[in-house]
């Protein structure tokens, strides 16, 4: 096993690691919690041994960092003599096991062979979440940002079942891609992926749209007519901009969704339909179902997966990628950017997203004159726009948190768990933000 020892005692290390090279495995020795953590993002480490007491973090708050890089790894918390209560209390915080000072090497061993088929086994579960991670995606998906990781995983994680996902986000940040590798990943991407502009059809023509009719339904409709949800039979109905969607017609959707079963205009035979569901919207929809312009039940039944998608201000890392990518992809001929042009490109807030950026460098292209884009060549209200004031916008944001924190104590006599109620977060949270603040009660 790699095994990493993370303890402030020299003397205490070295016994240890010692002890357990002489069994065969391969062990990593820390000083400090942050020294242990570092370690733990470079090795593969299968199972921490970890000091309670340490200088600069405890035992418990390097394993719950631990954890959230690698659920599954393994960990022994070594307590103080007669700690039981701390023994108990880091047991609840996810150490399998536990052991007092001076430790019984003995009883090390038999500890660290209980753990050794768990050990066998996140090792098996996390090369299979890697594979699923790391494979190949079926469309031309830039982004290698932590949000757009995160986004990534998630779809990876939701595409192959069943249920209705709704993908949220600006204008232009992907969502329609997204939605096409949701369909491509899950379990039926040779069927039909279909999509349906809630906002680009007129609101009489839409229940035939969506559901078809038959022939004589109404004047003009001389001939039968197929539905985007039967059309999309088996496969994925992908409903764009389901916020614009009327209410008249929220309901039938909501029908057709429940029921699984479908009617044509003018026909009275119900007709069973195995479709899924994508929606993606650029509104909020959960402030729209809570306001009443769109239908609580309808949000939930289309949000039981969630897949946020955020705007490219807010992961400018993606920008020289993408940039390459549509050069790559528009330019007659090979073409570079000046660095200049890059800087402003990285500073401009691109309220239309991705769209908007395709579209700078689809026109740049088109207008430039040498094989090299210049700043100058790029559009005016990008070249002028005022670069955005991040550090004060984060100092406002900053300075408002704060003053929440502390008027939700003082509502709260300073009672954590209450306030951290009243401000919907959770409690450790709640001392996270008091400890980057610096929020001390006044004596
Ligand atoms: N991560 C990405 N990598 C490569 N191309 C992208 C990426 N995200 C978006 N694009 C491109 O940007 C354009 C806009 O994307 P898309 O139409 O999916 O956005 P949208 O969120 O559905 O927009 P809207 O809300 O206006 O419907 C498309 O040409 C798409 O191919």
């Amino acid at each position: 096993m790699n095994i990493l020892i993370a303890d402030d005692d020299a003397m205490q290390r070295e016994l240890l690691g010692g002890f357990l090279e002489k069994q065969g495995h391969r062990v990593f020795a820390a000083a400090d919690g942050e020294e242990a953590l570092r370690l733990f993002g470079q090795e593969h480490i299968q199972l921490a041994l970890l000091d309670h007491r340490m200088p600069d973090m405890t035992g418990d708050q390097v394993l719950e960092r631990m954890k959230a890089q690698n659920p599954l790894v393994r960990a022994i918390m070594i307590t103080a003599y007669g700690a039981v209560s701390t023994a108990v209390s880091v047991m609840k915080l996810g150490a399998d096991d536990f052991l007092e000072k001076p430790v019984d090497l003995t009883q090390l061993l038999v500890k660290i062979d209980a753990l050794d088929q768990q050990v066998a086994i996140a090792d098996d579960v996390n090369e299979l979440v890697q594979a699923i991670e790391e494979a190949p995606l079926p469309l031309d998906i830039i982004g290698s940002s932590p949000a757009m990781r995160e986004t990534l995983s998630r779809v990876r994680r939701v595409a192959d079942s069943p249920w209705s996902v709704l993908i949220q986000g600006e204008t232009g940040t992907g969502k329609e891609l997204i939605a096409r590798l949701i369909h491509l990943l899950g379990s039926t991407p040779d069927a039909p992926f279909v999509e349906v502009n809630c906002a680009a059809i007129p609101e009489h023509l839409f229940e035939s749209e969506l559901f078809g009719h038959e022939k004589g339904a109404f004047t003009g409709a001389d001939r039968q007519h197929k539905g985007r949800f039967e059309q999309a039979r088996g496969g994925t109905l992908f409903l764009d901009e389901v916020g614009e969607l009327p209410a008249s017609l929220q309901s039938k959707l909501l029908r057709a969704l429940q029921e699984k079963r479908i009617s044509r205009v003018g026909s009275e035979r119900d007709i069973a339909v195995e479709t899924r569901v994508v929606a993606a919207t650029n509104r909020d929809l959960r402030t729209m179902a809570e306001d009443g312009g769109f239908r609580e039940d309808l949000y939930f039944r289309l949000n039981v997966l969630d897949v946020p998608l955020s705007p490219l201000r807010q992961r400018r890392e993606d920008i020289p990628a993408l940039i390459e990518h549509f050069i790559a992809r528009y330019a007659r001929r090979p073409t570079q950017l000046a660095p200049e042009a890059l800087d402003v490109l990285m500073r401009y807030h691109y309220p239309g997203n991705v769209r908007e950026l395709k579209h700078i460098i689809q026109r740049t292209l088109t207008l430039a004159r040498g094989s090299r884009l210049q700043a100058s060549d790029l559009p005016d209200e990008v070249r002028r726009a005022e670069p955005q004031d991040q550090g004060a916008l984060q100092e406002r944001l900053d300075s408002v948190e704060r003053e929440m924190l502390v008027a939700a104590l003082d509502a709260c006599d300073w009672i954590q768990t209450h306030a951290a109620d009243r401000l919907g977060i959770s409690e450790r949270v709640l001392r996270y933000k008091m400890g980057k603040y610096g929020i001390r009660r006044k004596e």
